[in-house]
């Protein structure tokens, strides 16, 4: 390695060095120095702004995952149902408006207007608002119009990419998945772009920066790295094309100060500390495996490890106390190579393509391809014109090499003065004759390369390692922006849209909340009304009803059997009995129709009320309420009262117990002769006949005998109460009379007359006094049984019905108030739902706007951190 050979403070020097009166290697150090100063505060607040998006999409990923499903928007030029033409639509639309979609809710959409601005710093921010209602195509300014006009509408980093092939489609597909795939769709977007952020945080803090060096075969590219390394001959370098794999050159340092090559495993990411994704080999075979012609362009980079000759001065660029820069020398470009390099240059660690063109033979045709390739991701290049000594005309070289980079690279000529430098590294490599005249020069120059080598490592380091981070950032933080400007809109119309139906649902809950005691209590109280009204009135109407057929009279509409004489008598007390059974059954089938038209009454009220307090939506009941349903089928479900009358009450007739006909039926003796009633009577309601027996008397009647009936046969000639008293009266003047011996001897014939005269009445009687035995025993009987069949209780037969008939009613009003009850019961639920629900909506949307609008904020704060210029 040749020491530089120009003095400082030497005229050639200040000429040189570009910067100032102090050694070019001074220069360089102290404005590297600054450069990596101004690179390491860059480096830190990039640093936060990555850990403060970290947090941020970390935050929209739990906020996505537990309170708010973020909606994916979807924007399209087109007004929705538009017949227009896509190319008629959007010109009659302002160019910023669009029409706003969300995937999972295809069908509705809102009028919005998307803005993005790009300020200097690269900061691209694009948001959504709701579009003015008033807003016309026209009254758009040209220049807002202008500005716009080239909106991106989707998203770079947060884009859902579905894969779903065509991509006509894709938008139809997406639209009809589910908000909660969507919201799954999203978290997985965040959760990449998490990892991305932890890798571009690491690239940040990575000292290492690599530089490429390719070119066209034999442009000295094995040259041009051996005079960076301070003309260490590292790489073999021969007339013919000798490069046939990368290989890298790293210092020693890196390696524990060891001198040797690591040829690269293919199959595994390269770690220097794990020894399976490498294999070692001796430093001297270098040369052997740099230039195996076998190797194809694939073949397994080299890692080489080389210690340095110690420079302090000029150090190599490979260790200059700042980065750690490593220089890959590249094979030569060719056919099969180019792919090959251009994958290379695009891996994110090169931070800088050098490129080594012969001064001699310009840019190849493999070269512009390269260029062009490789500008796609690195717009910048540093361009080596090499072997320039070798051209006489150097100015006219010069030119045509220039313009040849003007076409080829814009962003590389724009800087040519540091990017592009014509060298002759041979003699830098190999040394100088030291009676070349041009040695200073050749050294001046470079020397200045070097320089801007360091520089645009050092200096641009920002960008490259800076770089990615920063627009990654800036094109994150848009994509947040616009799904939350986009999420704010949902979620405003979200809350409003709630709490609207807060309002609209609130006062009727309310209403029916205040209504409802109201109700039950009209609902109840209608039902024991109804019901107590039915049996009072049943119980009054039956238990006349009962009286009359005491009194052995049947009801209106009924004829008395004719009677078919003494010997057809027993029959003739089965037909008066049936009769007056079917009387009663009359009587109950009345009391039914009454208690039907009260029933009729009651549901009507029942409906009534219903009407006022359900609410208009609610469904009604499309049930009638047939009134000839009630008390009907119950004989046939029961199996009981089966009358042989057809719909003559409930079939007391048909009770085989009560149409038996007793001897009493015909003759009632005991009723003739001891004037007592078969049954007590009702508690509190002494019958008509025991009225007429003194109360003091009442426990002899039954000693009187056989005496009274032929004195009572006698006597009953008037009214059965004036031949009750006669009988008495009689009864007591033959007890006074006994004791007379005159009497004694007439009172047998005498009583055998009377006996003979009373069995000749009672028979003649009988037409009429069997309908009055029949009706009394019946009575009697209904009065301590119910009438039917199986009636073990004792009940009161007009007791009884009147229960059932009460029954019945209440059966009914439960029916139809237990319907409405239900009605205003699945009402008030669901109406209390509504709200709940909405209220939750509400409170849900409130927060997310909230959140949403923070969000914003926070990209603004995390913005003004990245919007550094790199
Ligand atoms: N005169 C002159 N010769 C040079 C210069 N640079 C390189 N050479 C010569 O050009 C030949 C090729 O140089 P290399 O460095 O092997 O070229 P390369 O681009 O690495 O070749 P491949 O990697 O095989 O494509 C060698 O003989 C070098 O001595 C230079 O600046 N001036």
């Amino acid at each position: 390695m040749q020491p530089n050979p120009t003095p400082p403070g030497s005229p050639r020097y200040e000429k040189e060095t570009h910067i100032g009166l102090q050694p070019a290697s001074i220069q360089a150090r102290i404005a590297g120095t600054a450069a990596v100063r101004d690179y390491e505060d860059k480096q830190t607040t990039l640093s936060s702004a990555i850990d403060a998006t970290k947090y941020l999409v970390a935050d929209l990923k739990n906020f996505n995952h537990g309170e708010w499903k973020i909606r994916y928007p979807h924007f399209s030029q087109n007004a929705p149902n538009t017949i227009a033409s896509d190319d008629e639509a959007k010109s009659r639309r302002p160019p910023n408006r669009r029409t706003l979609t969300f995937a999972d809710e295809p069908l509705s959409y809102t009028e919005v207007v998307l803005q993005e601005t790009a300020s200097t710093s690269n900061q691209v921010k694009r948001s959504v608002t709701l579009a003015p209602m008033t807003a016309e195509p026209n009254s758009m300014s040209e220049d807002v119009a202008g500005e716009t006009a080239s909106v991106k509408e989707d998203f770079s980093i947060l884009h859902l990419d579905l894969n779903l092939g065509a991509t006509r489609h894709a938008k139809a597909l997406i639209s009809q998945l589910e908000r909660s795939s969507i919201s799954a769709l999203i978290d997985t977007r965040l959760t990449a772009s998490l990892s991305h952020l932890s890798l571009l945080h690491a690239r940040i803090h990575d000292a290492h920066s690599r530089v490429l060096v390719t070119g066209d075969l034999n442009a000295g590219k094995s040259t041009f790295v051996n005079a960076l390394l301070r003309g260490s001959e590292v790489m073999p370098t021969d007339q013919q094309p000798l490069t046939t794999r990368f290989v890298e050159v790293v210092s020693a340092v890196e390696n524990d100060d060891k001198e040797e090559i690591h040829i690269l495993n293919l199959d595994s990411k390269y770690d220097a500390l794990d020894p399976s994704t490498f294999t070692v080999a001796p430093i001297e075979e270098l040369e052997k495996l740099a230039t195996d012609m076998d190797n194809d362009p694939s073949a397994p980079p080299l890692r080489v490890f080389l210690r340095e000759t110690k420079n302090v001065t000029n150090p190599s660029i490979l260790h200059n106390g700042v980065v750690d820069i490593s220089l890959i020398d590249a094979p030569g470009l060719n056919r099969d190579s180019i792919k090959t390099t251009a994958n290379f240059a695009r891996q994110e660690e090169i931070d800088v393509v050098v490129f080594v063109v012969s001064a001699a033979n310009h840019f190849t045709l493999s070269a512009k391809e390269f260029i062009i390739q490789a500008g796609h991701e690195k717009a910048h290049l540093f361009i080596v014109v090499n072997r320039f000594d070798q051209i006489r005309d150097k100015e006219r070289c010069r030119r045509a090499v220039m313009e040849q980079i003007k076409e080829l690279s814009p962003e590389t000529y724009e800087d040519a003065k540091d990017l592009v430098h014509f060298v002759d590294s041979a003699k830098v490599a190999f040394g100088f004759d030291d009676s070349s005249d041009d040695a200073e020069d050749v050294d001046a120059a470079f020397s200045h390369l070097e320089q801007s080598l360091r520089s645009f490592v050092l200096v641009n380091r920002a960008k490259s390692k800076l770089g990615p981070a920063q627009n990654y950032i800036t094109h994150l933080l848009a994509d947040v922006e616009l799904l939350a400007s986009a999420n704010t809109i949902v979620a405003t119309q979200e809350r409003d849209g709630a709490l609207a139906e807060v309002d609209r649902v609130k006062p009727e809950l309310d209403r029916m909340k205040r209504g409802k005691d109201t109700f039950e209590d009209g609902l109840v109280g209608e039902e024991e009304v109804v019901t107590s009204k039915a049996i009072v009135a049943s119980q009054s109407s039956l238990r006349h009803a009962l009286d009359s057929v005491g009194r052995g009279e049947l009801a209106k509409g009924l004829d008395m059997p004719v009677y078919p004489g003494l010997l057809g008598a027993w029959d003739y007390a089965g037909e008066v009995r049936r009769a007056l059974l079917a009387s009663l059954d009359i009587a109950v089938r009345q009391c039914e129709d009454d208690a039907r038209v009260a029933t009729t009454e009651a549901v009507k009220v029942i409906t009534t009320l219903g009407e006022k307090h359900l609410p208009v939506d609610v469904e009604r009941s499309k049930r009638v309420f047939n009134s000839a349903a009630m008390f009907f089928n119950h004989a046939a479900k029961k199996g009981r009262r089966t009358s042989g009358l057809q719909y003559v009450g409930l079939g007391l007739a048909g009770n085989s117990a009560l149409s038996h006909v007793a001897v009493s039926d015909i003759f009632d003796l005991q009723h003739l002769l001891f004037l007592t009633d078969s049954v007590p009577s009702e508690a509190g309601k002494q019958s008509a006949f025991r009225d007429l027996i003194p109360a003091s008397m009442a426990g002899e009647v039954g000693g009187l005998g056989a005496a009274s009936l032929a004195v009572g046969a006698f006597s009953m000639a008037g009214s059965q109460t004036m031949a009750l008293r006669t009988i008495f009266e009689s009864a007591m003047h033959l007890s006074d009379l006994a004791s007379n011996p005159v009497v004694r001897k007439w009172a047998g014939p005498a009583l055998g007359v009377m006996a003979i005269g009373a069995i000749a009445y009672v028979i003649y009687e009988l037409p009429r006094t069997i309908p009055r035995n029949v009706g009394r025993h019946l009575r009697s009987e209904l009065l301590t049984s119910s009438g039917a069949i199986d009636d073990a209780d004792e009940t009161p037969f007009f007791e009884a019905e009147a229960q059932r008939i009460g029954r019945e009613v209440r059966k009914v009003m439960r029916l139809a108030a237990w319907d409405l009850r239900e009605r205003f019961r699945t009402a008030l639920e669901a109406r209390g739902e509504i709200v709940r629900q909405s209220e939750e909506t509400a409170r849900e949307a409130t927060h997310a706007l909230e959140w949403f609008t923070e969000v914003e904020q926070r990209v603004e704060v995390i913005r003004s951190q990245v919007g550094l210029k790199l």
